[in-house]
């Protein structure tokens, strides 16, 4: 087995032309002490792609299994190699370190690495979002990619204490044959994983109608999974409409565009329909154009229910304890309302009840704690 040493770098602050990745994407106007709070905060995430979560040391040990791709093994190459030109270049990119995951031994690795790195942000819990139609259609054997997955979530949750689910997406733009292998993976009892609690779309939006994947989504619900696409990320409201209406969405990936019509902010506000806010992502990819220019604002003021996320963090030259930062900046927070914050996320999870009580009962006596005289 390959050995992954040890995180001993955060992933934020890495060196590259003009400045670092995170002061291109974030200026961290927080104070330190704030930034103490949410390093030591218990979190849930509930958006982050499996795949998208291999940090440079991970992709550098795969890419050191497997020379012969074209992804850097050096870390510092990895920066240039991960900054974006706009939606469509990062998913080439994206696609590149896919490539890099070829045995069921490499599903593993990376799996319970991810777990690692979740755990030292102090998350408790996290719903990661994988894409299984890539690793079969690249070889994988599907049950052997299960017994990896398991494996390394059972390990995780003993090992570091986070506890890991399963959803498994869509891949869009890879058409109905992507959905119908996902849908058959999800739903078959000899395959389905015990973590899978939701079922997902993702890739491009453009020119990836939502309602086609109607059926599929309905075959994962009736199988007692929970409905979360992404929508609105590089696309208009109508597309959050679409996810509703005929995905039956319970959560939106991204919704990044519903700031735009206020009826949509109204029906997700008055419906509790939480929308996964990955703000650095969304500058990363282009999808808005500053930081500063972030709906995450709106989004509140509208009452719409707003949890915090990392989705693909070291391509994006974040985690999720920065993007905390992020949101604490934004919308002006002080640790209560950070702490509420992080309730949302566990609120919205579909983790069960008393799991979801411990977390929220842990949030309030570290933060009772941290604000005591
Ligand atoms: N911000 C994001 N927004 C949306 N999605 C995101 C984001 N981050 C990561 N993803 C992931 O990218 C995958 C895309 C994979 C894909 O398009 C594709 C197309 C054709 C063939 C194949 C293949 O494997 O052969 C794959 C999605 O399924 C999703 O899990
Ligand atoms: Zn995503």
């Amino acid at each position: 087995m390959t050995r992954v040493p040890p995180l001993t770098q955060p992933a934020t602050g890495r060196r590259s032309r003009g400045g670092t990745l995170t002061d291109r994407l974030v200026d961290a106007r927080v104070p330190r002490d704030l930034h103490a709070f949410i390093a030591g905060l218990p979190k849930a995430e509930l958006h982050v792609h499996h795949v998208g979560s291999a940090s440079p040391r991970i992709v550098s040990a795969l890419a050191a299994r497997h020379p012969d791709s074209k992804v850097p093994t050096d870390p510092e190459a990895l920066v240039d190699y991960f900054t974006f030109t706009d939606f469509a270049h990062f998913i080439d990119v994206y696609l590149s370190v896919v490539d890099l995951i070829r045995t069921p031994e490499d599903v593993r690795l990376l799996t319970y690495e991810v777990a690692r790195d979740l755990a030292r942000q102090q998350v408790r819990y996290a719903e990661l979002t994988i894409t299984p139609f890539s690793s079969t259609r690249r070889g994988i054997e599907a049950g052997a990619f299960m017994a990896a997955i398991e494996d390394a979530r059972k390990a995780a949750e003993a090992e570091f204490g986070t506890v890991l689910r399963w959803c498994f997406d869509i891949p869009g733009e890879a058409g109905l044959e992507a959905a119908e292998e996902t849908a058959l993976l999800a739903t078959d009892d000899r395959v389905r994983p015990e973590g899978l609690v939701s079922f997902g779309l993702g890739g491009p939006e453009i020119g990836v109608p939502r309602p086609q994947f109607k059926p599929y989504f309905d075959r994962a619900i009736a199988a007692g999974l929970h409905s979360v696409p992404h929508a609105g990320e590089t696309t208009g409201p109508e597309t959050v409409w679409d996810a509703l209406t005929h995905l039956r969405a319970e959560r939106i990936g991204h919704g990044t565009s519903s700031a735009r019509d206020p009826k949509l902010l109204a029906h997700l506000a008055e419906h509790r329909i939480p929308l996964e806010v990955c703000p650095t992502s969304n500058i990363a990819t282009r999808a808005v154009r500053t930081i500063d220019e972030h709906p995450i604002k709106e989004f509140a003021k509208a009452g719409v229910v707003v949890t915090i996320n990392s989705d693909d963090p070291p391509m994006f030259g974040t985690d999720l304890n920065n993007e905390y930062a992020v949101a604490a900046r934004l919308l002006d927070l002080d640790e209560r309302g950070l702490a509420d914050l992080a309730k949302n996320a566990v609120d919205a999870s579909f983790l069960d009840e008393p799991g979801k009580a411990r977390i929220a009962a842990e949030i309030d006596t570290y933060t009772a704690d941290w604000l005591a005289p």
